[in-house]
């Protein structure tokens, strides 16, 4: 064993260890290599052990060995945005709840982790993330939302056919958002039945990138109906004020959110970011080291 593995492992020891600690609620275990069986056995932290990995069947294969699992999108994010992108999976799915100490231990994709951090549930990792914020009403269905800021992620990521794209997605409220709004081009969901429309199908979730070369924004449902797409958002409100070089998609996202109780998840076509508007306000911000071409 190299001098390195050998690290890698007291590093993960301790680490289990501060996990047992009565103050500690969750260990959220970001990584594709599963904790090996004898480094668990027998310790109290294997009961705070949630798993996220980026592969669907190593979840499944998790999940029947009685641990907790989520999946997490693939890219290539940096060790704080894989903790977010995780932390809010677990926080939507009800894994974790306000007020839960959560230490998290990440590293680079393919890599054993080098990273613990402790993370108070209702804190704020940055000023751009109040996880608390991303609570939302009851309104909204998690699994929806938990899809959708995947895909976002995936457009922000992949763009179409190689080339960077831009777009706003709209969830909940949206008889206010379809009033507040008007169509800019064909709605390619028309004619659909609900059950053919819903973003839980992933064939939908597909749709929805590649029609995001449209122009405009994407009208969601809370239950995940797709009602349209390539809407010209027309809230705007003044008083709302988004960072600076941010643009008029962004400054839309806001004025919406801050004229009707919708969500919006907005994926930057500049530097394929996404963020979620709630109130007016960005309450998540997610960027990526690397696109691929
Ligand atoms: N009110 C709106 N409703 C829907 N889409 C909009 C609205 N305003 C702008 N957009 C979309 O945003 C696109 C980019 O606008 P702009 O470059 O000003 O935005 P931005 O906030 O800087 O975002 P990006 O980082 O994606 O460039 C426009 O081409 C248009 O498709």
């Amino acid at each position: 064993m190299s001098d390195n593995t050998k690290f890698d492992r007291e590093f993960l020891r301790s680490a289990l260890s501060l996990a047992a600690k009565s103050e500690v609620d969750h260990f959220l275990y970001i990584c594709d290599t599963p904790i090996a069986p004898e480094d668990l056995r027998g310790k109290p932290a294997r009961k705070k052990l949630v798993y996220a990995v980026t592969l669907e069947p190593l979840a499944q294969e998790l999940l029947r060995k009685k641990l907790s699992a989520l999946v997490i999108p693939a890219y290539d994010y940096s060790r704080t945005e894989r903790v977010k992108v995780a932390l809010v999976s677990a926080l939507s799915q009800g894994a974790f709840k306000e007020g839960d100490l959560v230490l998290c231990m990440t590293g680079k994709v393919g890599r054993a982790p080098d990273t613990l951090m402790q993370m108070r549930i209702g804190g704020s990792l940055d000023d751009r993330l109040a996880i608390e914020g991303v609570k939302l009403g009851e309104e909204f269905n998690s699994q929806v939302v938990d899809a959708l800021i995947q895909l976002a992620l995936q457009i922000g990521q992949e763009g179409f056919e190689g080339h960077p794209i831009g777009t706003i997605i709209t969830i909940g409220d949206h008889t206010s958002v379809l009033e507040k709004s008007r169509q800019l081009t064909i709605n390619p969901f028309q004619g659909l039945s609900e059950s053919e429309r819903n973003v839980l199908d992933p064939k939908i979730r597909d749709a929805i990138k590649n029609f995001s070369v449209l122009d405009g924004a994407f009208v969601i449902r809370e239950d995940g109906v797709v009602l349209s797409a390539g809407r010209y958002l027309s809230a705007n409100d003044d008083t709302v004020k988004i960072p600076l070089g941010l643009g008029a998609r962004h400054a839309a996202s806001a004025g919406i959110t801050s004229s009707t109780h919708c969500i919006a998840l907005t994926v930057s076509q500049t530097s394929g970011a996404v963020r979620l508007f709630k109130g007016g306000n960005i309450v998540l911000e997610l960027h990526q080291t690397a696109r691929r071409t």
